[in-house]
C-alpha cells in the first residue's frame, strides 16, 4: 500500500459561481516532493487550500498526515506559504522569524538554520520591508521551515526568482523530502517540472496528469513537461469533442 500523506477522494469546491474542483482524487507520497502546474485560474491555490484545510469544501474527503484537512493536531505538522506575504515590513528577517518560532513553539535555533535555508544570512538584520520582492518571499518561505513540518504546501514559491536561486530552492526541497518531508509545490512554469519526483498536471479544475516526468514524456512523445503538457490538453479537447 501506497504510503500516503495526502490523500483526495472525490473533492468538489465551488466558489462564487464556479465549480473549480470536481469528483477530484489525488495521493501525494510521503517523502516526495510533487510539482503540481497549470496554467493561471486552473485551480491549484484552491487545491492546495483545501489541502491545508482553509478552503469551503462541497463534497469528499481530503485526508492529511492520516486526518481530516485542517485538524487542530495538523497545526504544527503542516505549513502552508501563500503568494500574498505574510511577514511583518517593519521587523526585520531575524525579528520576523523569531515571532513565529515563538508563536509556532519551535525552537530558536531553527530561526538561523531557516534563513540560511533560504539563502538570506547576509540578509538577516535587514527590514523586510525594504527588500526586494524575491527576498521578501523567501522570508515567507523560511517561516514555513521553522519547526520541521512533516507537509510543505508551497504555492509559486520560485516566481520572480532568478534562475541560480531557484535551482537552489528545488535542491532546498528535494533535500527536505529526502528527510522524510512531503512538499508540494506549485508553479506555472513548466520546465520547474524537471526538479520534481511527481507532476501533477491541472487544467480547468481536472486533473489532466498524475505521472513523473519521464512517464509523460513517454505517454505524450514530447520532449518536455511543456510540450507534454500541451498534448494532454489536446487530448482531452478531442475527448470533450467526440
Ligand atoms: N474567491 C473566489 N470567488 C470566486 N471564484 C474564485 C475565487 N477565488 C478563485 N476563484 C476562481 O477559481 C478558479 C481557480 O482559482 P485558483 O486561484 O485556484 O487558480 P490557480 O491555478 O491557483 O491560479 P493562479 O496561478 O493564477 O494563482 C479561477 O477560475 C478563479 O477565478
Amino acid at each position: 500500500m501506497m504510503n500516503s500523506a495526502v490523500r483526495i477522494r472525490g473533492l468538489r469546491v465551488v466558489r462564487g459561481p464556479l465549480t473549480v474542483l470536481d469528483d477530484f482524487d489525488l495521493d501525494i507520497r510521503t517523502g516526495s516532493v510533487t510539482g503540481l502546474l497549470g496554467p493561471s485560474g486552473s485551480g491549484k491555490s484552491t487545491l492546495m487550500r483545501a489541502i491545508v484545510g482553509v478552503q469551503k469544501v462541497a463534497g469528499g474527503t481530503v485526508e492529511v498526515l492520516g486526518q481530516p484537512a485542517g485538524a487542530k493536531v495538523l497545526r504544527d505538522r503542516v505549513a502552508y506559504v501563500t503568494q500574498a506575504p505574510s511577514v511583518y515590513a517593519d521587523l526585520t528577517i531575524r525579528q520576523n522569524l523569531r515571532y513565529y518560532a515563538r508563536v509556532l513553539g519551535a525552537p530558536a535555533s531553527d530561526v538561523d538554520r531557516a534563513i540560511e535555508q533560504v539563502d538570506l544570512g547576509t540578509h538577516a538584520d535587514h527590514l523586510v520591508g525594504r527588500l526586494s520582492g524575491g527576498q521578501e518571499s523567501r522570508v515567507s518561505l523560511a517561516t514555513a521551515l521553522l519547526g520541521s513540518p512533516e507537509l510543505l504546501v508551497l504555492d509559486e514559491p520560485t516566481v520572480g526568482l532568478d534562475p541560480v536561486l531557484r535551482v537552489q530552492l528545488w535542491e532546498l526541497f528535494n533535500r527536505l523530502a529526502a528527510d522524510g518531508a512531503t512538499l508540494l509545490v506549485s508553479s506555472h512554469v513548466m520546465d520547474e517540472a524537471e526538479r520534481c519526483e511527481r507532476l501533477v498536471l491541472l487544467r480547468d479544475g481536472r486533473l489532466l496528469a498524475d505521472d513523473t516526468l519521464a512517464g509523460l514524456l513517454a505517454r505524450t512523445g514530447a520532449a518536455d513537461a511543456e510540450g507534454a503538457f500541451l498534448e494532454l490538453v489536446e487530448k482531452a479537447e478531442q475527448e470533450v469533442s467526440s
